[in-house]
């Protein structure tokens, strides 16, 4: 079982126009409505590969029966903790040439005991996991300490912790050493405090993660591929150019396969292999944050993995 702590839900619409002119108005093309946030995106693409999973999130009474229906539907045990106020919702507008434009809602302000109750559901529901994701914005009222909190407490428990998250929420998450992050490129450049725009720079990166006491540091950079880094040395992995209908939710589906990948305690260049396909199945689709296994497959064979460096080096930050 996986454990996915996707604490902001949302509500995904996904628009196409014919251009976004700021100050103008527009119509309408098409549109899509799914449950999303990135815990949804991630436990939905982990169940889609074959893996038991459950999802820890907010929900409200608007909303409650359709993200149950869909989680049903998409075989993720769901343990939503209804709050007070909406959802928050998410936009993403994509013009005729292709370009996506994303609005991220805050969602609601959480009571006390609501931010209480979501804590309880996460820590009544790690005992049967091997592995726990912590996933996503927070909503507001969980403290930006929050997550490292969580990895502390899946720690004491022998669980590994993945967390993908932003800011001071990363920051402390990362101080308090979690198995895996997976930072993108705008993550890691703050985090580092300099631009991370090339694959020596992400090398140089994954390996200052891991001197810092995270085992699997994972570094997405969008175009350039990924690049990780374990005992067995850093990695890079790039997928085939392929024909992108919506990437967004692209990252929330690579970390579903990576997740897969070292619950099956796959070697990291699979692991990266799987995690690539899974963000590259979902942008070829139409729906936002979801990955179809066949699909998945199919695109295992066109991702290129390649070693950047040697084990024995993985430890040193000296110029090579
Ligand atoms: O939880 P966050 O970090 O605010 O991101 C949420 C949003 O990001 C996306 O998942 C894309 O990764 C949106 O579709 C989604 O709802």
């Amino acid at each position: 079982m996986i454990t996915v702590a996707g604490f902001n839900t949302a509500i995904d619409r996904f628009i196409q126009l014919e251009a976004l002119n700021p100050g103008e108005v527009h119509r309408v093309q098409v549109e899509h409505v799914y449950p999303g946030g990135k815990g949804v995106h991630v436990a939905q693409t982990i169940a889609a590969l074959g893996e038991r999973v459950q999802l820890i999130g907010l929900v409200d009474a608007t909303h409650r029966a359709l993200i149950d229906r869909r989680m049903r539907e998409r075989g993720v045990a769901f343990h939503g903790v209804d709050v007070g106020g909406e959802l928050r919702h998410c936009l993403a507008l994509r013009d005729a040439r292709g370009t996506i434009t994303e609005i991220l809602g805050q969602g609601p302000e959480l009571l006390r005991s609501e931010c209480e109750a979501l804590l309880e559901h996460f820590r009544r529901s790690i005992d049967e996991s091997e592995l726990v994701i912590l996933c996503g914005s927070l909503p507001r009222g969980l403290t930006a300490t929050v997550y490292a909190g969580l990895v502390e407490y899946a720690r004491q428990r022998g669980k590994r912790c993945l967390v993908d998250a932003s800011g001071d929420a990363m920051r402390h998450a990362i101080d308090a050493k979690p198995f895996m992050v997976k930072p993108n490129r705008d993550e890691i450049s703050e985090w580092i405090g300099q631009p991370v725009n090339d694959l020596l720079a992400a090398e140089r990166a994954a390996v200052a993660l891991r001197e810092r006491g995270v085992a699997v540091p994972v570094v997405t950079m969008g175009e350039l591929g990924a690049v990780a880094a374990d005992e067995s040395g850093v990695w890079h992995a790039q997928g085939s150019s392929i024909r992108v209908r919506n990437s967004v939710g692209s990252g929330d589906c690579f970390l579903a396969g990576f997740a897969v990948a070292l619950k099956r305690n796959m070697p990291l260049d699979e692991a990266l292999r799987l995690a690539v396909a899974s963000g590259m199945a979902n942008a070829q689709t139409e729906e936002t944050g979801f990955a179809e296994r066949s699909s998945v497959e199919s695109l295992l064979p066109s991702v290129k993995v390649s070693r950047l460096r040697e084990p024995e080096k993985a430890h040193s930050t000296s110029p090579r």
